[in-house]
């Protein structure tokens, strides 16, 4: 038996992504119309060996039951359990682990995998746990590595490993120098010892602390929760060179979802993903709606993910790589690519919609133009990843970037709104180009 953990931060996490994070917490954030860890799930569910997922995160409860309600709903039959583990404070990348140690342990499954809430892949779990159980018994991870530009490889975990055996020598998070290309994707399979690794740092830490506390005469030292652990620079570091840590190279897509703009790169793998797992979720048959409904829509250039209970009008041009959310209004002659519109929103007469987010609710009138800049890898460089560029740049100006509305914006008819960012719940009076409209 097998189990999975979902990481997926808090409310203070996800600050890039905003504004779309302020309405929806950005692991329910729809990619190809689901949220983005439903496509984790979906990945987990696949294994014949899988019985329970474990969502852990310090989002309250009330945002995340409905969610785990659909999921446990979605895959009752399936005999998996799903469930949303509440951490009372952020408790690092594996404080949350061992915290809820023994829920994961219940049952005792044979080995259990971590994802990182917030990457995006083709995630080739049964290949791992394969590759993990044939390592020898020392092995306690094996992480799932792709290869990034040595430049880029900076701002992720770094690893160093042996290409045959996969025993992993060095690991560095985020070096300030190259280390290597190799980068660690934020996947892993662990066996069930790795939590006397975790006891240990749990322990030593309280030692730690007491002794502080001793010291200065105040409570835990430096403020910082005892369950804090870091998984990358207290388990992985210490780990490398000790034939207790592996990586599997792995060529699948693979990205990070940490700014809007990666949203429609991620939308365009998802969607491309499916043709091979989810045809039928695709409105790609000539001009036919998906999830087999089989209803006429519009002309569809592929891929296209359109929810079923989006009115299209059928002279609408959509495509490629759209996602269109429930009860969406999409009037005549509405042309949309690369774009992702979020339920509710009403898109009227001959508008163009161009790399954009349209946010939850908002409404853009007749005749108006919404352009952004695409941000995707760069294609000339093998490897490359996407860039997560901060909102301004070194003039104070606004990095050229997806539009993104927030949700219920209203942009009115006839206006042009180019590389912007607009916040909820304003109504726009005029055009607007490289601005965030606060
Ligand atoms: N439950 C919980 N989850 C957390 C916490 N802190 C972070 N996470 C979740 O853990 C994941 C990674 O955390 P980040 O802090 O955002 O790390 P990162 O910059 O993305 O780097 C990590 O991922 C890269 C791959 O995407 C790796 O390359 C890198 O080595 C590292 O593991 C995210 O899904 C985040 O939501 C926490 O306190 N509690």
């Amino acid at each position: 038996m097998l189990k999975a953990v979902i990481l997926i931060g808090g409310p203070q996490k996800g600050t890039r992504f905003r504004p779309l994070s302020l309405d929806t917490p950005k692991p329910l954030f729809p990619l190809a119309g689901r949220p983005l860890i439903a496509h984790h799930i979906e990945a987990c569910a696949q294994l014949p060996d899988i019985r329970e997922i474990l969502i852990i995160g310090y989002y309250p409860q009330t945002q995340m039951e409905g969610f785990v309600g659909d999921m446990q709903a979605l895959y009752s039959s399936s005999n998996i359990n799903i469930r949303y583990l509440q951490e009372f404070t952020a408790l690092g990348t594996a404080g949350g682990m061992y915290h809820f140690r023994d829920q994961i342990r219940a049952g005792n499954p044979r080995a259990f995998f971590v994802l990182n809430g917030d990457v995006c892949a083709d995630f080739p779990l049964q290949e791992l746990c394969d590759f993990h159980e044939k390592r020898p018994a020392s092995a306690l991870v094996t992480i799932m590595s792709t290869e990034a530009t040595r430049q880029q490889s900076l701002h992720y975990g770094c690893l160093v490993f042996n290409r045959s055996s996969g025993a992993v020598s060095h690991y560095v998070e985020k070096p300030s120098s190259y280390v290597s290309t190799f980068i660690n994707c934020g996947v892993y399979v662990c066996s069930m010892d790795i939590f006397a690794v975790l006891a240990q740092i749990f322990h030593s830490r309280g030692q730690e602390y007491s002794c502080q506390a001793f010291c200065n005469g105040n409570g835990n030292g430096n403020g910082r929760e005892q369950g804090h652990i870091k998984w990358e620079q207290e388990v992985l570091t210490p780990l490398a060179g000790t034939d207790k840590l592996f990586a599997m190279p792995v060529p699948n897509w693979w990205s990070q979802l940490k700014t809007a703009g990666s949203a429609i790169y991620a939308n365009r793998h998802y969607l491309g993903l499916y043709k091979k797992t989810h045809p039928e979720r695709l409105a790609n048959v000539g001009t036919k709606r998906g999830e087999g409904d089989g209803s006429l829509i519009c002309t569809v250039h592929p891929d296209v993910y359109v929810h079923p209970s989006a009115t299209v009008h059928h002279s609408a041009v959509l495509g490629p790589n759209v996602a269109i959310g429930p009860g969406v209004t999409i009037g005549p002659g509405v042309r949309i690519r690369e774009s992702i519109v979020l339920e509710q929103a009403q898109i009227l007469d001959h508008t163009l919609v161009l790399h954009s987010i349209v946010g939850r609710g908002s409404t853009i009138g007749a005749w108006a133009r919404v352009e952004g800049t695409p941000s995707d890898p760069d294609p000339n460089k093998p490897f490359a990843k996407m860039e997560n560029p901060p909102l301004f740049n070194n003039e104070g100006k606004l990095n050229p970037s997806i539009t993104i509305l927030g949700c219920f914006v209203q942009v009115p008819a006839e206006k042009i709104l180019l590389n912007s960012i607009v916040l909820p719940h304003k109504e726009l009076s005029r055009s607007f180009k490289n601005e965030i409209i606060l």
